[in-house]
């Protein structure tokens, strides 16, 4: 059975690409407040909290979690474990970079552009120049090991960084997930924002 994402963009986001980097069909649940409470009067959310991921007869939540379970099931998480605890710091401080976006479209409209402006520089400044040094550094293709394991004009003072992102758009699966029609969401709009509002009671 397919696994069953419920979640909306948010931290949910990240399950969506690693899902569709591994080639793995999913659906998707979650538009309505009714489903949520439903999940919760289930006793379906540890923590009362989305994203839950259904896989292999459990119900996952947590972020992190997630995305070890996911990231091990389908092979994407190193071949030791000083590769992996490298991939889990590079994925927390993306989480962290993430987390000051993810919040920016709840934002009042001065807020929201301030927000956008501090992630951008909190990007140059502290996250892509130590991607950049890591690539540079180790002269593989990926960021771990040499193997599989993202416009923008933000790149542009980091070349390494922008190859890189041109190799992990040209994978095969990764390159089906940002086609048009593919599960990949749009950027946040408004009718997003209201969504998550309605549903999560934000
Ligand atoms: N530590 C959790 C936090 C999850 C979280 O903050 N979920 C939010 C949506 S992005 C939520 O469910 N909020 C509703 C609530 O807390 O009632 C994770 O990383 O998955």
């Amino acid at each position: 059975m397919a696994p069953l994402l419920l979640s909306r963009q948010g931290k949910g986001g990240v399950d969506r690409w690693l899902l569709a980097t591994a080639g793995v069909e999913f659906e998707e649940f979650l538009e309505t407040r009714e489903q949520y409470e439903k999940l919760q009067k289930d006793g379906c959310l540890l923590f009362g909290q989305v994203p839950l991921v259904e896989i292999d007869g459990m119900l996952l939540t947590q972020t992190r979690a997630i995305l070890s379970y996911l990231a091990a099931k389908y092979n994407l998480y190193g071949k030791d474990l000083k590769e992996r605890v490298r991939i889990d710091m590079y994925t927390d401080g993306t989480q962290d970079l993430m987390m000051m976006i993810i919040w920016a479209p709840f934002k009042a409209p001065q807020e929201k552009e301030e927000s956008y402006a501090l992630a951008v520089k909190r990007a140059k400044t502290c996250y892509f120049p130590v991607f950049e040094k890591i690539l540079k550094d180790h002269r593989e293709a990926f960021l771990v090991g040499n193997q599989l394991k993202l416009s923008a004009p933000v790149l542009s003072d980091f070349p390494l960084l922008q190859a890189f992102k041109t190799r992990i758009s040209n994978i095969p699966t990764i390159k089906k997930f940002l086609q048009p029609g593919s599960q990949r969401k749009p950027p946040p709009d408004g009718h997003y924002v209201d969504v998550v509002r309605t549903v999560l009671k934000f």
